[in-house]
């Protein structure tokens, strides 16, 4: 059980995959927070239950109608089943007598979806959250888009703090269609960068390197380029011209990325994913 603090707050987290796996253990050693979490599949909540002891596995209406209800509630389901989830926490949120704040983790799912499902006025303290994989590791970026007028400042916070256990940026974006710009850019980004990286470390192994050489010097070579890229006052462009000695290596390898519009390819990229949010808000979204 939870050694609760008199200032503890409850935060349920719906679903207990690989996103809230991030967050709660992210937040598990901070005794300010008691951490509940519902989760249909058993082998998935005693995994959760062994690695994070002091995290409460429950039942939907256990974590939100349980004797400490939750100040905050984050909603960590596939954007599949949000609607059936929705749905069914939507009697539990009528019984309560103050409304939490509820996050949504969702890629594409609207507020004004949730809202439509839940019922319960449009005044409702939704948030919706587009977080990264990197978080798993305390080193995730995060968008957040509050609907206007409903959250109060101290939810802000509360948010912020939670959020703060797990990422190094976070930026909040006033128009809710940017969320599917951060899900693009941050979200989605991770996977982007793997990709490179495994063609990076391919492409050293065909040259003649190990594949461990490859995989290190790769690995450390896309973390010493993000961390140089934050320290410098030197923007992107010109920490690119810096590496770049006329006639030089980095210059052959660069006109072939710019020969195979490297720009544009990234530029599709982004925009794909961006469709793709906004897709699934149509897809999973209606009625
Ligand atoms: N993965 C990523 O990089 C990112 C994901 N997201 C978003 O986070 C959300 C979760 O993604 P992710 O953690 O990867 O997905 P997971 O599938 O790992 O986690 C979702 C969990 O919810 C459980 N679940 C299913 N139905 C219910 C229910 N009725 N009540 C409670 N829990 C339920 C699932 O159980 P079961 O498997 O048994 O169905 C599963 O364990 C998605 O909406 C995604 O868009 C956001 C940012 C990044
Ligand atoms: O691929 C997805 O849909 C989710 C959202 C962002 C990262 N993973």
């Amino acid at each position: 059980m939870h050694a609760k603090t008199p200032q503890s707050l409850t935060i349920a987290f719906i679903g207990g995959g690989n996103m809230a796996e991030a967050i709660l253990g992210g937040l598990c050693h901070d005794d300010q927070y008691r951490l509940v979490f519902s989760e249909p599949s058993r082998d998935r909540r005693d995994y959760m239950k062994q690695k994070y002891p002091t995290v409460e596995g429950y039942s939907n209406s256990d974590s939100m109608l349980g004797e400490e209800k939750p100040q905050a509630v984050v909603l960590a389901v596939k954007p599949q089943i949000m609607k059936t989830v929705m749905l069914d926490l939507k009697p539990l949120l009528h019984q309560m007598d103050t409304i939490p704040l509820l996050i949504s983790i969702a890629a594409g799912i609207s507020t004004s979806s949730m809202q439509r499902w839940l019922d319960l006025g449009d005044t409702l303290p939704l948030i919706r959250l587009m977080p990264n994989t990197p978080a798993l590791i305390g080193q995730g970026a995060v968008g957040c888009y509050a609907v206007p007028g409903c959250v109060s400042p101290d939810q802000r916070l509360l948010t912020e703090s939670l959020l703060g256990a797990v990422c190094k940026h976070i930026s909040w974006v006033d128009r809710e269609p940017l969320i599917d710009a951060v899900t693009a850019v941050s979200g989605s980004g991770p996977a982007y960068y793997f990709l490179i990286m495994e063609a990076m470390q391919n492409a050293g192994v065909e040259a003649g390197l190990s594949v461990e050489d490859a995989k290190a010097l790769t690995l450390q070579t896309c973390l010493g380029a993000a961390k140089m890229a934050m320290e410098s006052e030197d923007d992107l462009a010109m920490l690119r011209r810096k590496v770049t000695s006329p006639k030089g290596t980095t210059e052959a390898a660069l006109k072939v990325m710019e020969a195979a519009n490297i720009r544009q390819l990234m530029h599709d990229a982004v925009f794909a994913a961006d469709e793709r949010s906004r897709e699934l808000a149509e897809e999973f979204g209606k009625e």
